[in-house]
């Protein structure tokens, strides 16, 4: 049995259809919506992404303002920029690409940032509206995942999701959201002993961890659906994500490719959130 394929790339680009539609509406009626990235320093993957990010929104007919900063900014700078942006009313989204420079507090940004412009959903008050249940931004990886769950028609009540990685970006909201749609969640992390006692039983796998091919075969029960949110360069310059794919590929019933699987998808939500908060803000 070979895996069937969860493609981000044609997903991607229907939910960026659809927020097209609506940036046009919005447009129309004098209220184009806007995103800020803001890019400090000179990682060469955030300049790709940031690029990405600014070219999607072109394309959706959303406003972006880039504004890219020497690594020497210092943080005082920074939250200066964000005032502004807070304050400015053609701007409905921020976004700061992590990571930043050593000598900025990136917990200390993103709560300067106002939660309701925070479309990557990393302020404290989203977080916990979604730990509550309340409405809010989700973050765009997890939020991309929930919609190729969607997409391909899984019913998740009953089901077990297995999520490797904790972090507050991807791995824990990722778990609450899951757990949201009623599946039985399991969050697997660096401590986990025996990480395979836990996949082998999942019916869904979400791997967000970092580290090239690291679910091999036999870690997956056969038919479970295998989201791979892991951009990993290897040193030939390819990337590959967090799943052993050629392998993986024989047991799953779907997987995600890596690239074309969760990174479009990632763009894509942030793009739906920048809209839903210029809706917002238009009323
Ligand atoms: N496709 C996309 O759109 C996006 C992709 N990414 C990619 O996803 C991956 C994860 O990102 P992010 O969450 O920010 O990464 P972090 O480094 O913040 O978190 C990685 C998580 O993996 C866990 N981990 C590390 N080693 C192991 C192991 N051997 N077994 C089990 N768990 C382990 C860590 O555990 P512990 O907490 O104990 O340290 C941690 O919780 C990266 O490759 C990143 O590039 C990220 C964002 C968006
Ligand atoms: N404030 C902030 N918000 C983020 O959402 C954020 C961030 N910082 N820092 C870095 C991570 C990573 N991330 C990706 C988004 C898209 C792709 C993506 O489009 N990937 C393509 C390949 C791109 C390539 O060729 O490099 C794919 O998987 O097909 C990847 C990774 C967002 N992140
Ligand atoms: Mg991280």
């Amino acid at each position: 049995m070979t895996a069937q394929l969860i493609d981000g790339v044609a997903l991607a680009r229907q939910w960026r259809a659809r927020v097209a539609e609506r940036a046009a509406a919005l447009a129309a009626r004098g209220h184009r919506p806007g995103l800020a990235v803001i890019l400090v320093g000179d990682d060469a993957a955030s300049q790709v992404y940031v690029r990405n990010k600014v070219k999607a929104c072109g394309e959706a007919g959303i406003h972006s303002v880039l504004e890219t900063y020497p690594a020497s900014l210092t943080q005082d700078e920074l939250l200066a920029r964000i005032a502004a942006l807070n304050a400015d009313p053609t701007i409905h989204g921020i976004l700061v690409q992590l990571p930043l420079p050593p000598h900025i507090d990136a917990q200390r940004v993103i709560e300067a940032i106002a939660p309701a412009k925070d479309v990557d959903g990393f302020h404290v008050a989203n977080a916990g509206a979604l730990l509550v249940g309340q409405r809010g931004y989700w973050p765009c990886t997890p939020y991309g995942c929930v919609k190729m769950l969607e997409h391909i028609g899984i019913e998740l009540r009953g089901k077990h999701a297995v999520v490797i990685g904790r972090s507050n970006i991807v791995g824990k909201p990722m778990a609450l959201l899951l757990l949201q749609a009623n599946a039985t969640v399991t969050i697997c992390h660096s401590a986990t002993a025996d990480l395979g006692h836990f996949t082998r039983q999942a019916d869904v796998v979400v791997a967000a961890v970092g580290r090239p091919r690291m679910l091999t075969a036999d870690m997956v029960k056969p038919g479970a659906v295998v989201l791979d949110v892991g951009i990993n360069r290897l040193p030939d310059g390819k990337l590959c994500g967090d799943v052993d794919f050629d392998t993986v590929r024989e047991v799953a019933g779907w997987i995600t490719p890596v690239p074309g699987g969760v990174g479009p998808m990632t763009i894509a939500m942030l793009l739906l959130n920048t809209v839903e908060a210029a809706e917002r803000a238009a009323g």
